[in-house]
């Protein structure tokens, strides 16, 4: 089973993950993320450090997601196991559209051509909202810094994200990333662990 966690920078999901670590650890979970789980990941860090143009920027991404999946995501669902990813291919459909805006045209058309007939749809995500000012309040200062003069970026990526729910609402649950940490996690939890035991019970399509 394939869960995915989403949502705008300070929205929480690395707080979440931790405490969902903890939480479902009797369910031992493959915990994993984008960017980043492969070495193609480490090419996409030092691509947003030095500030690549944003077409190698998004195709460094949709690399990192082919490498995730090939050599992590399909083998482990292969086995049956319960996948849990800080990021996955919808962050590429609520961040790259804003950064590729008048540079290509229809970018997210364009990202779903890529990722047509290879990736694989998650079973559940989570996308954590919040507003904005909220989510760049929460930031460290660097980020804060880099978002502050661009929260107007960050409300576009939020926008997008619930374009996406809308759009497939089975497959998306909307949190309020403002209630409580814990209370956040808890309910996560417990929908993520309900899945997986009704999952255990239907053979995967
Ligand atoms: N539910 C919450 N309520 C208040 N603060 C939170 C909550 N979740 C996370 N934080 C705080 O917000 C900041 C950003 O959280 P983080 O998990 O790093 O977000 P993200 O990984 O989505 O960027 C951290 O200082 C964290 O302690
Ligand atoms: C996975 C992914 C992330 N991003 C952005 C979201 C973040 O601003 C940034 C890094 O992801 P992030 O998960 O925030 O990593 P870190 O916590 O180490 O900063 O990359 C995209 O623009 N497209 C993508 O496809």
């Amino acid at each position: 089973m394939l869960i995915t966690i989403e949502g705008i920078d300070g929205s929480g999901k690395s707080t979440l993950l931790a405490r969902l670590r903890e939480l479902l650890a009797d369910l031992d979970p493959l915990f994993t993320r984008e960017p980043g789980a492969t070495w193609v990941g480490e090419s996409v860090r030092r691509a947003i450090a030095e500030r690549m143009d944003p077409i190698t920027e998004a195709l460094l991404f949709c690399a990192d997601h082919a490498a995730h999946i090939d050599t992590l995501i399909r083998p482990a669902l292969n086995e049956g196991r319960l996948i849990i990813s800080d990021r996955y291919a919808d962050s590429r459909f609520a961040y790259q559209p804003v950064v590729l805006d008048g540079v290509i045209p229809d970018p997210l058309s364009w990202l779903r051509r890529i990722h047509e007939g290879w990736t694989i749809r998650p079973d559940r995500t989570f996308l954590l909202v919040l507003p904005v000012d909220d989510a760049v309040s929460r930031l460290g200062p660097e980020k804060k810094r880099e978002y502050f003069e661009n929260a107007a970026i960050l409300s576009r990526v939020q926008e997008n994200y619930l374009g996406l729910a809308a759009a497939d609402p089975s497959r998306f649950v909307i949190v309020d990333a403002l209630l409580p940490r814990e209370e956040v996690a808890r309910f996560i939890a417990d929908e993520i662990r309900a899945g997986a035991l009704s999952s255990r019970r239907r053979p995967r399509a």
